[in-house]
């Protein structure tokens, strides 16, 4: 049964890509709140978030998106500037300061400057304005990438897999090899985000991760391992096969809250070679910042 109301509706819908279904003709809907998509690399959870995103047509049967049909132009227009979405691997344009780069997403927007200070203030990286983005840490990074993509307050904010950014930062398979021998807290974490996400980084993003529902009404979010989205998402669903399925949200935590020592322990290990962050205050004290931002500077 779908509720028609779903910000998400899919009926029959198919998407192909590379000579094959990622997802076979299926009829799903997904509500309010937010809803984790996991599968393993290549399984099409990129393509299907951008399909959402308007940017892709399924090539079978019909999606709407916040009660419009994406079929019909004059819907696809209205509806565009209600998504908010964040493409995976995301590292923004290297070589722009945070405020340049949440600037030009709000412009593109046709949103004001004052709304792009805003949405700095919101997300905490006022104080990283003047800052490039290649300069800043990922969690940082992705607070600017959040701050871009919710410029406009959107009601769906889509994510692909937002905890990519720490794997994308540095190429260093030794890390992760290291993770997986240790197992446990923020070395499971950083395994599981991908190769070379640094422990240290993984956790600073994971802290980021039950925050992202104060982002819109209905949140999608995708990760490779189902664990990084366990114990926060309303929803978790899995891609698999061209098939997509409901997974228990909560029934087992393999994601621990990170206690103090590991946090320490993971951050002694990995600070070598981790740039300056002109930012004077632990990550942990501007995270709930992003809650308390929500409508008020906006
Ligand atoms: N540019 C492309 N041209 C043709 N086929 C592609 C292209 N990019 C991806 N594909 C196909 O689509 C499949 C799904 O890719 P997609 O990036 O959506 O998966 P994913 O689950 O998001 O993977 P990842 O987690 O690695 O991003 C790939 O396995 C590949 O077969």
């Amino acid at each position: 049964m779908i509720a028609e109301h779903s910000a998400i509706v899919a009926r029959g819908m198919g998407v192909r890509r590379g000579g094959r279904w990622l997802l076979r003709p299926a009829a799903f809907g997904i509500a309010g709140g937010v809803t984790g998509l996991a599968g393993p690399p290549g399984t099409g959870k990129s393509t299907l978030l951008a399909t959402f995103a308007t940017l892709r047509r399924p090539q079978a049967g019909a999606l709407r998106i916040l009660g419009r049909d994406i079929a019909d132009s004059a819907d696809l227009r209205a509806v565009r500037a209600r998504i908010g979405y964040l493409p995976g691997r995301f590292r923004g344009a290297e070589n722009l300061t945070a405020a340049e780069f949440v600037s030009y997403a709000a412009y593109y927007k046709g949103m004001r400057g004052a709304d792009a200070r805003a949405a700095l203030r919101r997300f905490d990286i006022a104080d990283v304005a003047a800052t490039e983005l290649g300069l800043l840490p990922p969690d940082v990074r992705l607070r600017a990438g959040l701050a871009a993509t919710c410029v406009h307050e959107p009601e769906l904010v889509l994510l692909d897999d937002p905890l990519g950014v720490a794997s994308a930062r540095r190429g260093a398979g030794a890390l992760r090899r290291r993770a997986l021998r240790r197992g446990g807290g923020a070395h499971a974490r950083a395994a599981a985000a991908g190769p070379g996400a640094d422990p240290a980084d993984v956790a600073a993003l994971a802290e980021l991760m039950p925050l992202l529902r104060s982002l819109a009404p209905t949140v999608v979010v995708t990760a490779p391992d189902p664990q990084l989205l366990t114990g926060w998402c309303d929803r978790l669903l899995a891609l698999s096969r061209g098939r997509i399925t409901d997974l228990p949200a909560r029934s087992y935590r393999p994601v621990p809250s990170l206690s103090a020592r590991d946090a320490a322990a993971a951050a002694d290990e990995s600070r070598t070679g981790r740039p300056e962050v002109p930012h004077d205050r632990d990550p942990r004290d501007r995270a709930p910042r992003i809650a308390l931002g929500t409508g008020a500077g906006v």
